[in-house]
């Protein structure tokens, strides 16, 4: 979503439009990440004292993704509201060009769950997504493993804009309104959830990861039962379990926080 269109109109089915197109987004990248091996060791924290800077402790992948972010952040890419780091900001420099304006669409907030999405990708997507074994491709395994991270990040906390534009329904928001003010996140979440579009959305994504899971050659015929780049159950799985509910904790988080001065 273009967030320097002018508008403040966050229509859910704008938001929606954009959900689905980061479905490929994020397909194509565990793609990417399946052409290498598991590579347990860019997952350990300690196992390797980085020349220049000793003093980090963390994994070969969180080496990777600070310094990545680093970069990110002088080009402003955090300033922008659907962008949201995974190393503490106070690490970060400014950016070496200036500010833009954004709407504020958003209440302003600090909701940021990258740590939950970082450890369900380490733990449960990288060892089914890979062979388990090490290919020693350590740095295109961590350069695809922050491709999908970045990509996981902007869509679970889309959940805030999903959120303020349910909350901008006159149809609903009264019932918000009464959910929030009695901190009752239960039946916060139960009004915010649609069935039908995660059940709509399971379907598009087992079908797009068949498809995009293809070698498509020049030639012969197009047959879905070929060896597939994609393991497609993991991928649906991977939004089962984890990203439309890590999703729609970030909606009841902010949602609880709406009403704050
Ligand atoms: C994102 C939305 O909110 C909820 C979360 C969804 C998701 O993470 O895909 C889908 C439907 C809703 O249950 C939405 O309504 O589109």
């Amino acid at each position: 979503m273009n967030f320097l269109s002018g508008t403040e109109d966050i229509s859910l089915g704008k938001l929606r439009d954009t959900l689905i197109r980061l479905e490929d987004t994020i397909i194509f990248a565990l793609i990417e990440r399946a052409q290498f091996s598991h590579n347990e060791p860019v997952y350990k924290a300690g196992l390797y004292k980085y020349k220049g800077c000793e003093d980090f402790e963390g994994s070969f992948l969180e080496y990777f993704l600070q310094e990545s972010e680093k970069l990110h952040a002088k080009v402003r890419r955090y300033q922008s509201p659907d962008e949201y780091p995974f190393t503490e900001r106070h690490l970060l420099p400014d950016p070496i060009i200036p500010a833009l304006e954004y709407p504020q669409i958003l209440k302003p907030n600090d909701i940021n769950i990258n740590a939950k999405i970082m450890e369900f990708y380490v733990k449960h997507i990288v060892p089914s997504l890979c062979a388990m074994d090490d290919d020693q491709n350590y740095g295109s395994a961590a350069t695809r493993d922050v491709t999908c991270l970045q990509a996981l990040s902007q869509r679970i906390h889309y959940g805030k804009f999903v959120a303020e534009a349910k909350f901008r329904d006159p149809k609903n928001q009264p019932k918000y309104i009464e959910y929030i003010k009695a901190r009752d996140s239960k039946a916060i979440e139960e009004l915010l959830t649609n069935k039908k579009v995660e059940e709509d959305l399971l379907k598009r994504l087992k079908r797009k990861a068949l498809i995009y899971g293809q070698d498509i050659t020049e030639a012969g015929d197009f047959t879905l039962d070929a060896n597939l780049k994609i393991n497609v159950d993991l991928v649906v799985e991977l939004y089962e379990k984890w990203v439309i509910p890590l999703t729609k904790e970030v909606e009841v988080a902010y949602l609880l926080e709406r009403l704050d001065n």
